[in-house]
């Protein structure tokens, strides 16, 4: 009987786990994972969080590794029976060069996919993002479309590109036979902007209205809507996604969702003023303060002086023409699919997400109020 109950403990995998999304999962997982026996962080940063957890329970083991580097990513897969690969690189801001982003999201992924294939690791669940579907750079707007929704997905910039095929490789893999002779089961999760505790952009625009006087300006009409999901959900569907697969893997395999949940259809700014506005920020203007055309061409020098600017230092704002494009493009997202497929329903209401994150902002920034 203690033989059968010892066998059922799983060993989960989970990279970039000292990430935004990532520490969400790994605490999820530790809490909501019931068939849990141990749990591998894997990222180029560990965290000092990590240290709390490794008193629990369930065995936690912090490795750090580089998921370019292939040998590192088979050594800490080898034996897990699950693997939830969220670490990538974020950037949409021109730090990183389109080479890193490409070497880390695309050849870091095919690292983790044959890692599971040599070592006989059955279960994939990938992050990917909405970004591989759109907003495309002709601005057509996807008005809460789900996954069979057509739209015209065209990429340039690195970060969508990479994602893209980093998923394309994800799902080309569910069925390949891993060692031992069983298939690979692969699923991945596209979720839209995701918010909560830990979000680092939210955070920044909270420190630039403080900066302002308690001043944001409406950059984007607020008729365009941007989809947002809570870290929270996001981190439930992927423990969730990652419990199913091996029950369901005839429905699941090979299946893309998108990650959803209650938070309201808002512009972007109207969204950040949900958290910001409670913490003493004001959104200034019903309508932008900036022409679209001089917005344009602000993203435009952006991106000149950034090339200009290189040899000598970084200069990243976070306006650039790509992330204008995707600010000012309707993109959000209505399905059930993660529902029907594997019974995702949202942990956290839209009330409680909002009151998380409120906290968090003001206790990141020390402005409780
Ligand atoms: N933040 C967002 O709104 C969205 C994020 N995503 C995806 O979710 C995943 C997690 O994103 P976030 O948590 O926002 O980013 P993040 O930057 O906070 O977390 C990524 C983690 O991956 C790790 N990492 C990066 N390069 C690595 C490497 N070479 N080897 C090992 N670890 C490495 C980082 O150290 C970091 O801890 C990414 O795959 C991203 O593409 C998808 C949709 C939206
Ligand atoms: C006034 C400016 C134009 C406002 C700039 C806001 C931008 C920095 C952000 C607007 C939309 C964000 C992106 C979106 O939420 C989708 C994303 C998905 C991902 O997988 C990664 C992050 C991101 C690209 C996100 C990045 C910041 C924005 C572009």
């Amino acid at each position: 009987m203690a033989d059968s109950a010892q066998a059922q403990k799983l060993v989960y995998l989970v990279t970039g786990g000292c990430g935004f999304l990532g520490e969400h999962v790994v605490r999820m997982l530790l809490q909501r994972e019931p068939r849990l026996g141990e749990l591998r962080v894997f990222d180029r940063h560990l965290g000092p969080w990590l240290e709390e957890l490794k008193t629990g329970p369930v065995r936690v083991t912090a490795i750090q590794g580089d998921v370019t580097q292939a040998h590192e990513v088979a050594a800490a897969v080898a034996g897990a029976h699950v693997v939830i690969h969220t670490a990538g690189l974020v950037d949409v801001f021109g730090r990183a060069s389109p080479e890193t982003i490409h070497e880390v999201n695309v050849q870091g992924t095919r690292n983790v996919i044959e890692a599971c294939v040599q070592t006989g690791t059955r279960f994939l669940v990938y992050t990917s993002s909405m970004e591989v579907v759109g907003p495309n750079t002709k601005g057509h707007p996807f008005y809460r479309g789900n996954e069979d929704t057509p739209y015209e997905a065209v990429h340039r910039h690195p970060y969508p590109c990479s994602k893209a095929l980093a998923e394309w490789l994800v799902l080309e893999a569910n069925g390949r036979k891993v060692r031992g002779g069983l298939p690979l089961v692969t699923c991945a999760l596209r979720p839209t902007g995701i918010y909560g505790e830990g979000h680092q952009i939210m955070r920044d625009f909270y420190r630039q209205g403080l900066r302002l006087g308690g001043w944001l300006f409406r950059a984007i009409p607020a008729s365009v809507e941007h989809g947002r999901v809570y870290v929270g959900n996001v981190a439930w569907m992927h423990v969730l996604a990652a419990r199913e697969l091996e029950q369901r893997a005839a429905l699941m395999g090979g299946q893309v969702y998108f990650c959803y949940d209650g938070s309201p259809y808002k512009s972007y700014e109207d969204f950040n003023m949900e958290f910001l506005g409670p913490c003493g920020l004001r959104l200034v203007g019903a309508r932008p303060l900036l022409p679209y055309w001089l917005l344009v061409f602000l993203a435009a020098l952006n991106a000149l002086l950034q090339w200009l600017l290189r040899p000598l230092v970084l200069y990243a704002p976070l306006l650039n023409p790509y992330t204008l494009a995707v600010a000012n493009t309707t993109f959000t997202v209505s399905t059930d699919k993660a529902q029907r497929h594997f019974g995702y329903e949202p942990m956290f209401s839209w009330e409680d997400s909002r009151t998380r994150t409120i906290l968090w902002v003001q206790a990141a920034t020390g402005s409780a109020q």
